[in-house]
């Protein structure tokens, strides 16, 4: 009872919950002095495991860790993007919101995804996650600009929530603290089973010949899944701590539900909306890194020129100036791609800017704009369709829009690739590539090893 007595918002509290009838959410921000959202997602792990998030958006600019859920939002698979962005309007409608500071990604924020196909039947591995998943968290430290923020939001049912602020008020004390972990004694990887990549190839050579016998399909974005088995429970803080700190050119993020983790660090940004700005990512085309400077340039130099690649590359830029247009005010797409760098791979990169209206919700983006052909295909409907066909697993939430919106509609998601699945003592990782007329299965098998190289070597099972 001390700590409510002594709070600055307890006046606004106790008139809230006297006028409140059924369940309403209650927000406050405030700055603190100092803090980690990593370790604030680490020292969460006590109260608050099967219920935490992860996010970092590439620039490093923005870091937002959530930890328990005060309300989820989940939707089947018609029309759930409405579905999902109606149902977090009647939350916010009915919420107390207490935030002085004009920063994007503090105050209540849903955080979740959208799974990449939801007419797919679904895997068992994923059976922790609803196709369309969002949840709010109790607890949450958004860092911005060197600057740190708690959100604490609670769903009060009555006049007797007071014990509830108390209760969460305290935890954010312990979880602000530096609080000591026992280490954990690190599963050993056992077995990495590949799949079946013979039938995989042919596969490949399927989409490749559906391509060329049918003038319309263009392209068609093939993956794979590889599953390693531990002799213990996979430690998925340890997993994302590498990522954070071995990626940070990428968007690290992670999603718990339960016993499953899902996380990843994917250079793809899906759309970022500020207000009228809308950022949106055309990434598709891929080499090796190189082992010396001077091979690292030509190999970038021969990406930027080759026709294959660009063509494969073309296909998304010529769909995202297209979905942009409809939405946007006006939209600036630069002439040519240029090469972006990540640890273990080089793409073909154009970033697309638009206008938009204030008030447009970033979910109608990411309704329009997934999946791009960076990841499904060309025609959309189509190559979803070869997808399904030739596809033989349920991609989950690898390769789908994954991230957060705030209270105000804003909010950022990836594309969550070079990901993996987590449940107990396996570990699921995926990874794909874009299927051309040119294609050729070995290469673009390879392909997929390089990128499945950061999720290896973040689970242990790396060779560097
Ligand atoms: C499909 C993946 O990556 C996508 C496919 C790419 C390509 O085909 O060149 C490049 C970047 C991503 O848009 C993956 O990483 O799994």
């Amino acid at each position: 009872m001390a700590m409510i007595k002594g709070h600055p918002l307890k006046g606004a509290f106790v008139d809230f919950i006297n006028d409140i009838n059924g369940s309403t959410l209650f927000s406050y921000v405030e700055k603190v002095e100092k803090g980690d959202p990593i370790r604030f997602y680490e020292n969460g792990k006590e109260w608050y495991k099967g219920e935490r998030f992860y996010f970092k958006d590439r620039d490093g600019d923005r870091v937002i860790a959530g930890l328990g859920s005060v309300r989820t939002i989940q939707s089947a698979s018609s029309g759930r993007f409405a579905d999902v962005e109606s149902q977090w309007d009647a939350f916010m409608d009915r919420s107390s919101i207490h935030n002085p500071y004009d920063i994007y990604g503090t105050g209540p924020v849903a955080f979740g995804g959208f799974s990449f196909d939801p007419m797919r039947s679904q895997g068992e591995e994923w059976s922790r996650f609803a196709p369309s998943f969002f949840y709010v968290p109790e607890l949450m430290m958004t860092m911005y600009g060197g600057e740190m923020y708690v959100t604490v939001n609670m769903v009060c049912e009555d006049v007797d929530s007071s014990p509830l602020f108390d209760r969460i008020e305290e935890r954010k004390h312990a979880i602000l603290s530096d609080m000591k972990h026992p280490s954990e004694k690190e599963a050993v990887l056992m077995e990495l089973r590949a799949g079946n990549t013979a039938a995989w190839k042919k596969s490949v050579q399927a989409a490749v010949d559906k391509i060329k016998a049918d003038a319309e399909l263009k392209k068609v974005v093939l993956a794979r899944k590889v599953t390693a088995v531990f002799d213990g429970t996979v430690s998925s803080d340890r997993v994302l701590r590498r990522l954070d700190e071995g990626q940070p050119d990428s968007f690290v993020f992670s999603m718990e539900a339960m016993d499953s983790c899902f996380l990843g660090a994917s250079p793809e940004r899906l759309v970022k909306k500020r207000s009228q700005t809308v950022l949106t990512t055309c990434l598709a085309g891929s080499t090796a890194r190189g082992a010396t400077e001077q091979e690292d340039a030509e190999l970038a130099e021969e990406l930027l020129h080759d026709d294959k690649n660009r063509i494969e590359h073309d296909y998304v830029v010529q769909m995202i100036r297209q979905e942009m247009q409809s939405m946007c005010r006006s939209v600036t797409v630069p002439d040519a791609p240029v090469v972006m760098k990540v640890r273990d791979i080089q793409h073909l990169y154009t970033p697309v800017v638009g206008e938009a209206n204030e008030e447009d919700s970033i979910l109608r983006f990411v309704e329009t704009l997934h999946p791009t052909p960076a990841l499904g295909g060309l025609p959309g409907e189509k190559a979803l369709g070869v997808i399904r066909d030739l596809e033989e697993m349920d991609r989950g939430f690898y390769a789908a829009p994954v991230g957060w919106m705030d209270y105000r509609k804003n909010g950022e998601f990836a594309v969550a690739i070079r990901s993996g699945l987590i449940v107990q003592n396996e570990a699921f990782l995926y990874a794909g590539c874009g299927v051309v007329p040119d294609s050729n299965p070995e290469t673009e098998l390879d392909e997929t090893n390089m990128k499945l190289r950061p999720m290896l070597r973040a689970i242990g099972g790396g060779n560097e």
